[in-house]
C-alpha cells in the first residue's frame, strides 16, 4: 500500500534533478500528513500522484531578430498543470534563469493558489530563458511576436490564460496579445491577463499582487492582535509586486525602510518615497539606486541578500525563490521580524519556514498571500466576458473581500487540523481540498 512517503520518493524519481520542484512537493506533502490520514482514497485512489503531475508541458523555439541584424535563439514553456476547477491560468516569466523544471515548480504552486480564490481558473505557468533586461522596445517586441506564433495554438480565453510574471508586465502583454490578435483573426480579449486598459484590461491588476498581499498580512496581524500602522516593513525586490505592496502598507500606516534588486538594496531610515521609485522603475525603466540622487541620507548596499539584515518588524519577500534561507531567517529573528507576507513565489525555503513557525514569527504563505494578482486577472476575464468595465473602486473591494476570504480559508483550515497558525499548512490543505474535489467527481483523467 503506498504511503505518502513512497509517493513522495516515487515522484523524486520520476522528476530528477528538480529541486525546486521536490521542494514544492515535500511542503505540500508535509502539510497533507493529516488530512491523508483521515481520508486515505485520495492517497489509495492514486488522485495525490496525477495531483502532482502537470497535465501537459509544452517547450518550443523562440527565434528572434536584434537590433543589429543577428539572429537571436531562446527556448519557450508553457506548463499547464491543472484544468480540475478551471482552464489553465498562470503567469509567463521571461528571465535567463528560465528552465522547464523552475516553470513546472511555479505552475504547481499556482493549483493552490488559484483554488484558494475560489473563482473558476485551473494552474498554469510559462515564460522564456529570455532576458528582456538592455533590450530595446523593438527587441522586446520582436522577441513577444515570435513568441507568441508558438503559444497561441496551445492558449485560448476557455483555455490556458496567461498574463505576467518576473519580466512580463503590460508592455509585453500588449505586444503578446497583438500578435496573438493577428494570428487568430479574433478579438478574443480574455486570453491573456494585465492587458492595457485601452482594450480589455482590469483597472487595478497593476497594483493588485502588492495590494492583495497587504491585504492578506494587514487581516493576519489584526486576528493575532497586531495592527499595520507604526510598523517598519523591509522588502526584497523592487518590481511589480514590491512597488505596489510598498504603497499600499505606506497607505495603511506602516514605514517601508528597505526594498532590493538584483544589485543590492535601497535603505532610507525616513521611510522610501515610493512615488519617486515608480517614476524611477516604471517611467523611467530605470534602476532604485538612482534614489540616492535625490535622497542623499539613503544608502544603496551591493549585497541583496542582506536587505533582510535591516531591522524590520514585518518582512515582504517580492523577488524571487528562495532568497529566505536560514542565514536570512535567523536575520530577521535577531532583528525581532513578527511577520513575514509572502509576495515572490515560495521565496522561503522549507527549513526557515519550520524555524520561522516554530519561532513563532506569523508567516502569509505565497499560495494565500500573493495570490491577489491572479484573482483580478480572474476579475479581469469576467468583465472581458461580459464585455462591462468596472470601477476601480468595485474591483479594489471586491481584491480586499477575497483576500479576506484567503486569509480565512487557511486559517479555519489549519484550526480544522490543530495547526493553528501554520497558515503554510492551511493554505496547502484548503487548496488541495477544492480541487481533489473536482478530480474525484471528473473520473480518472
Ligand atoms: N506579477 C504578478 O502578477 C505576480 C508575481 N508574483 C511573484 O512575485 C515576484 C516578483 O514578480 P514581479 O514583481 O511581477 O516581477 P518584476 O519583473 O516586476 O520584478 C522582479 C523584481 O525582483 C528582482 N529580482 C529578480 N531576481 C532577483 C534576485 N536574484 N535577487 C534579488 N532581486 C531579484 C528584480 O530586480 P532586477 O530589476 O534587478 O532584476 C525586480 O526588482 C516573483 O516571484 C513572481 O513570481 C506572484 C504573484 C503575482
Ligand atoms: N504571476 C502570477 C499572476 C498570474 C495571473 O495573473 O494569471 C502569479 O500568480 O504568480
Amino acid at each position: 500500500m503506498a504511503t505518502l512517503q513512497s509517493l513522495l520518493e516515487d515522484i523524486k524519481k520520476r522528476n530528477k534533478g528538480e529541486s525546486e520542484f521536490h521542494q514544492a512537493v515535500e511542503e505540500v506533502f508535509a502539510s497533507l500528513e493529516p488530512v491523508i490520514e483521515k481520508y486515505p482514497e485520495y492517497l489509495e485512489s492514486g488522485l495525490l500522484e496525477r495531483f502532482c503531475e502537470p497535465e501537459r508541458q509544452i517547450m518550443f523555439r523562440v527565434p528572434w531578430i536584434d537590433d543589429k541584424g543577428q539572429a537571436r535563439l531562446n527556448r519557450g514553456f508553457r506548463v499547464q498543470f491543472s484544468s480540475a476547477i478551471g482552464p489553465y491560468k498562470g503567469g509567463l516569466r521571461f528571465h535567463p534563469s528560465v528552465y522547464l523544471e523552475i516553470i513546472k515548480f511555479l505552475a504547481f504552486e499556482q493549483t493552490f493558489k488559484n483554488s484558494l480564490t475560489g473563482l473558476p481558473i485551473g494552474a498554469g505557468k510559462g515564460g522564456s530563458d529570455f532576458d528582456p533586461k538592455g533590450k530595446s522596445d523593438s527587441e522586446i517586441m520582436k522577441f513577444c511576436q515570435s513568441f507568441m506564433t508558438e503559444l497561441y495554438r496551445h492558449i485560448g480565453d476557455s483555455v490556458d490564460v496567461p498574463a505576467g510574471d518576473i519580466g512580463v508586465g503590460s508592455r509585453e502583454i500588449g505586444y503578446l496579445y497583438g500578435q496573438y490578435k493577428r494570428i487568430r483573426n479574433e478579438f478574443e480579449s480574455g486570453v491573456l491577463t494585465g492587458k492595457g486598459i485601452a482594450y480589455g484590461g482590469s483597472l487595478v491588476r497593476k497594483e493588485a499582487t502588492g495590494y492583495g498581499l497587504i491585504y492578506f498580512v494587514d487581516e493576519m496581524l489584526r486576528d493575532n492582535g497586531h495592527v499595520m500602522e507604526g510598523k517598519r516593513i523591509a522588502i526584497s525586490g523592487s518590481g511589480n509586486v514590491a512597488l505596489y505592496a510598498c504603497a499600499k502598507a505606506q497607505e495603511l500606516g506602516a514605514k517601508v525602510v528597505a526594498m532590493s534588486d538584483s544589485n543590492g538594496y535601497l535603505h532610507d531610515e525616513n521611510g522610501l518615497d515610493i512615488n519617486l521609485l515608480i517614476r524611477i522603475k516604471e517611467v523611467g525603466r530605470g534602476r532604485i539606486n538612482e534614489y540616492l540622487e535625490f535622497y542623499k541620507n539613503a544608502t544603496y548596499v551591493e549585497k541583496p541578500e542582506d536587505v533582510w539584515s535591516v531591522p524590520c518588524d514585518i518582512a515582504l519577500p517580492c523577488a524571487v525563490q528562495n532568497e529566505i534561507g536560514l542565514r536570512e531567517a535567523q536575520m530577521l529573528l535577531d532583528n525581532g521580524c513578527i511577520a513575514i507576507g509572502e509576495g515572490a513565489n515560495m521565496p522561503t525555503t522549507n527549513e526557515a519556514i519550520s524555524l520561522l513557525i516554530e519561532k513563532g514569527v506569523l508567516l502569509a504563505p505565497a499560495k494565500a498571500a500573493n495570490a491577489g494578482g491572479v484573482a483580478t486577472s480572474a476579475l479581469e476575464m469576467s468583465q472581458n466576458d461580459m464585455r462591462l468595465k468596472w470601477s476601480f473602486e468595485k474591483v479594489d473591494n471586491m481584491l480586499k473581500e477575497i483576500m479576506v476570504d484567503i486569509y480565512n480559508s487557511a486559517k479555519f483550515a489549519a484550526l480544522e487540523y490543530g495547526l493553528d497558525k501554520n497558515y503554510v499548512a492551511g493554505a496547502n490543505i484548503a487548496g488541495f481540498m477544492r480541487v481533489a474535489q473536482a478530480m474525484k467527481e471528473q473520473g480518472v483523467v
